[in-house]
C-alpha cells in the first residue's frame, strides 16, 4: 500500500495515526486511575500509560516497517501481546500526499532509527499536570533528526469531555503541520527550563541569559513547543538527563520551522543507535537558527568547563 510514496513519508504518516491511538490509551488509563507506578530509580517514574503507549507504538511501527530500527524509552519484556485495536495499520492520507524533499527520496530501512518516548513528562502526568505531557516519535536518518511527531493527548483537555488532543508533525525541507510558529516577544528574553531538576549549574546558566521571565515546565517535548509557539526564546538545560527519545522529534520539528536544537555548547545532537542514549552536554533550543550562536555564547565559561569535565569523567 502506498509503495510509491517514499519510506520517510510512510513512516511519518503511520506515526501520526499511531500517536493518536496511543494518546487515547493514555487518556483511558488516566481516567481509570490505575497508573501502577514503577520507580525506575533516582525518581525516574514509569506508569501503565508509559508502558501501554510504548507497546502500541512499537508493535504498530514494527508491523508496518519490520526492517527499520525502533528504540523506545521503556525497557519492556519483548514478548508482550496487545489488544487487536492497539495495532494501528492506518496511514494518515494528509501526510502521504505531501511532496517529499529530494534528499529523502532514496532512504532505505537500514538508514532509519525511530526514537520513541511513549509518554514524555511522566512526573507531571502523575502529578496531574496533563498539559505538560506529549508523545514523541522521532525520525532519524543516518544519525540525524529529520522530523517526527509530537502528540499532546491532553491538548485543550476538559474533564468528561471528548478530546482527541493535538498532533503535530514535521519534516526538514517540508515544514511542520498541526502547529503555527509564533515569534516570541521582541525586546524581552524568556527562557524555559526544567521544572524538576534545577541546580546551581542550571540556575547560573539561565541567569546568564538575563531573562525577563523563566518558564519552569516539565517535558522536553512541551518545552520545545514553548519555543515554537513564542512562549520562550530558548529552552536551556545545561546538564545531562535528556535522552535521544526526548529530543529527536522535537528537534526534527523545530528545525523544520527554522529553529535550532544542539547540545548546550552548540554541537549537533546525534541519533545513532549504537551510541550513548544520554545527551551528556545538555540541550539548547532556539526559536531561530540565526539567534542560536548568540545564545551559545551566553553560556558561562565555567559552566562549559564543568560540563566538559563531567562528560569526560563518564566517558
Ligand atoms: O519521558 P520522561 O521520562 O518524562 O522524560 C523526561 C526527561 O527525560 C527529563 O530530562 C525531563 O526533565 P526536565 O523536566 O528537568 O527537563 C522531563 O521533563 C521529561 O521530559
Ligand atoms: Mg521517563
Ligand atoms: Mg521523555
Ligand atoms: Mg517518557
Amino acid at each position: 500500500m502506498h509503495k510509491n510514496v517514499p519510506l520517510v513519508l510512510r513512516i511519518l504518516s503511520s506515526s501520526v495515526s499511531i500517536s493518536d491511538k496511543a494518546g487515547s490509551i493514555i487518556r483511558d488509563i488516566m481516567h481509570s486511575g490505575n497508573l501502577n507506578i514503577v520507580d525506575k530509580g533516582f525518581n525516574d517514574l514509569q506508569t501503565e500509560a508509559d508502558r501501554s503507549s510504548q507497546k502500541c507504538i512499537v508493535k504498530s511501527l514494527m508491523k508496518q516497517f519490520p526492517g527499520i530500527s525502533v528504540i523506545g524509552e521503556e525497557n519492556l519484556d519483548p514478548n508482550y501481546d496487545i489488544p487487536n485495536d492497539w495495532l494501528v495499520t492506518k496511514q494518515d492520507e494528509s501526510v502521504l500526499v505531501q511532496k517529499c524533499p529530494e534528499e529523502f527520496h532514496n532512504i532505505s530501512d537500514e538508514d532509519v532509527v525511530v526514537w520513541v518516548d511513549p509518554l514524555d513528562g511522566t512526573s507531571e502526568f502523575t502529578q496531574g499536570l496533563l498539559d505538560h505531557v506529549t508523545i514523541l516519535i522521532g525520525l532519524s536518518i543516518n544519525g540525524r533528526a529529520i522530523g517526527g511527531v509530537i502528540h499532546q493527548p491532553f491538548f485543550n483537555f476538559v474533564e468528561n469531555k471528548l478530546t482527541h488532543g493535538r498532533t503535530i508533525w514535521g519534516l526538514n525541507g517540508l515544514g511542520a503541520f498541526g502547529i503555527q510558529k509564533i515569534l516570541p516577544p521582541s525586546g524581552k528574553m524568556i527562557v524555559t527550563t526544567s521544572r524538576m531538576h534545577s541546580n546551581d549549574l542550571v540556575n547560573r546558566t539561565v541567569e546568564a541569559f538575563k531573562p525577563d521571565y523563566v518558564a519552569h515546565v516539565g517535558g522536553a517535548g512541551n518545552k520545545t513547543l514553548y519555543v515554537i509557539e513564542g512562549k520562550a526564546h530558548a529552552y536551556v538545560f545545561p546538564t545531562r538527563g535528556c535522552k535521544k527519545w526526548d529530543t529527536c522529534a522535537p528537534e526534527g520539528i523545530l528545525h523544520s520551522l527554522g529553529g535550532r536544537m544542539t547540545d548546550i555548547l552548540g554541537n549537533p545532537l546525534t541519533y545513532n543507535k549504537n551510541e550513548n542514549f544520554t545527551h551528556e552536554l545538555g540541550i539548547l533550543a532556539s526559536y531561530s537558527a540565526d539567534e542560536h550562536a548568540g545564545y551559545c555564547q551566553k553560556i558561562p565559561s565555567e559552566v562549559r568547563e564543568r560540563l566538559f569535565q563531567s562528560a569526560k569523567n563518564r566517558a
